[in-house]
């Protein structure tokens, strides 16, 4: 599975927000850093800002630029002027969504997608093409598009209310590939009953080609998959980080997050981005983690760009205690330990290098 970053677009679609160009075109250059396939910075019918913005970064990426379009000719053309190097093009799907969003009727959808394909092809874009709300429409709908479209790179199912879990997006994968190869089927998850990244992940194991993702889920309500979490539990589950640079993962994301002033976003408790979420205070813990790190962490922070801290004071215990005043070549006596402890309650937390300067200061007589 490849990746394709939607934080450009998704995020500056949330309330309130309109990134600058400045602040999309840096963020779009550092996210290229990470060596994802696809970067989807706008929605170039929407204004100059966009149609700017995709034509600085389609002529200095490696990743390919993709430009979003509805099925019109107007969005293509803007697509075109904007020198994007794929066109996303979207489409309702759901019965819901064709009645209430286009009120046009399945087939005349299709005819628009494939004459907006078509036009993106003859203006040398390559085409995609994205089903809307496709997790909520009959499977033997999106098996005949995805075989009536099989020319274009991929054809993206969208879970655009994420209103899916993992178990239902395995099972209408697994119906689909009866018909369709998933390697050319890519998945759009939103975020909005929290499981928007294990849907991804669920959407690999079964073998689809791209997936969506942004960063610290930035987009649309609740967002989309997180771009660090999909790669992280890539790496830790399946031994793959889909084309991105590991140890670039965590300080891109974050420099991504200070250029769009989105560090809110991950905050100090989000899993990967958090900035407390590599730290350990519980004494058992950071007993155990003075010897061995892993025994209480998932993997190593330092593999993906981030850093573990452990720290010492009022959760610390006896045994942490001993193992500090040894590394700082002070014999352990049950004296110093009781002492040290109190002195790590009194003047705690701190990191290893700092308990152990106390160690030295205070003990060594
Ligand atoms: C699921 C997603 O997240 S899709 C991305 C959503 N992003 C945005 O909406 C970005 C902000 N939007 C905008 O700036 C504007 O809505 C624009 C520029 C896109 C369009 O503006 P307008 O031309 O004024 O149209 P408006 O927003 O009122 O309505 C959308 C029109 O597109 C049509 N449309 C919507 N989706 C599609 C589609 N996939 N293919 C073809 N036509 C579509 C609607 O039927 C409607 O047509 P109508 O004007 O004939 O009624
Ligand atoms: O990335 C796309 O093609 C747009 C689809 C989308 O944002 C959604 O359905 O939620």
């Amino acid at each position: 599975m490849i990746l394709s970053d939607v934080t450009l677009r998704e995020g500056d679609q949330m309330p309130g927000r309109n990134y600058s160009i400045e602040q999309k075109v840096t963020a779009g250059k550092k996210l290229d850093e990470l060596g994802l396939a696809f970067i989807q910075p706008g929605f170039p019918i929407t204004g100059e800002k966009d149609r700017t913005v995709i034509r600085r970064l389609a002529s200095t990426t490696d990743a390919q630029i993709i430009a979003l379009a509805r099925a019109v000719e107007d969005d293509i053309e803007a697509a075109a002027v904007a020198e994007a190097d794929v066109a996303e093009v979207f489409i309702p799907i759901s019965d819901l969504q064709l009645e209430y969003s286009l009120q046009k009727p399945r087939n005349e959808v299709l005819r628009l997608a494939r004459e907006a394909i078509d036009l993106a092809t003859d203006h040398g874009l390559v085409p995609h093409l994205t089903l809307i709300d496709a997790f909520r429409t009959e499977p033997e709908h999106l098996s005949e598009v995805a075989i009536r479209f099989s020319d274009v790179g991929f054809v993206t199912l969208a879970d655009t209310v994420g209103a899916r879990t993992p178990i239902s997006v395995r099972d209408l994968l697994s119906t689909l590939q009866e018909d369709v190869a998933l390697s050319k089927i890519g998945v759009h998850f939103h975020d909005d009953m929290g499981v928007a990244t294990a849907n991804a992940l669920a959407a690999h194991e079964v073998g689809v080609g791209k997936a969506d993702v942004s960063v610290a889920s930035l987009g649309e309500r609740a967002g989309n998959s997180a771009l660090e979490e999909v790669v992280t539990s890539g790496v830790v589950e399946h031994d793959v980080s889909f084309g991105v640079t590991k140890d670039k993962l965590i300080p891109t994301c974050r420099s991504v997050l200070d250029i769009l002033e989105e560090t809110d976003a991950a905050g100090s408790r989000k899993a990967i981005l958090g900035s407390e979420v590599t730290e350990h205070e519980s004494g058992i813990h950071t007993a155990a983690m003075l010897h061995e790190p892993s025994v209480f962490e998932p993997f190593n922070p330092h593999v993906f760009g981030g850093r573990r801290e452990l720290l010492f004071g009022r959760g610390t215990g006896a045994s942490g205690a001993s193992t500090l005043l040894s590394r700082a070549n002070i014999e352990p006596t049950e004296q110093r330990v009781g002492r040290f402890l109190e002195l790590l309650t009194d003047k705690g937390p701190m990191n290893e290098e700092e308990a152990l300067a106390l160690a030295r200061s205070s003990m060594e007589e």
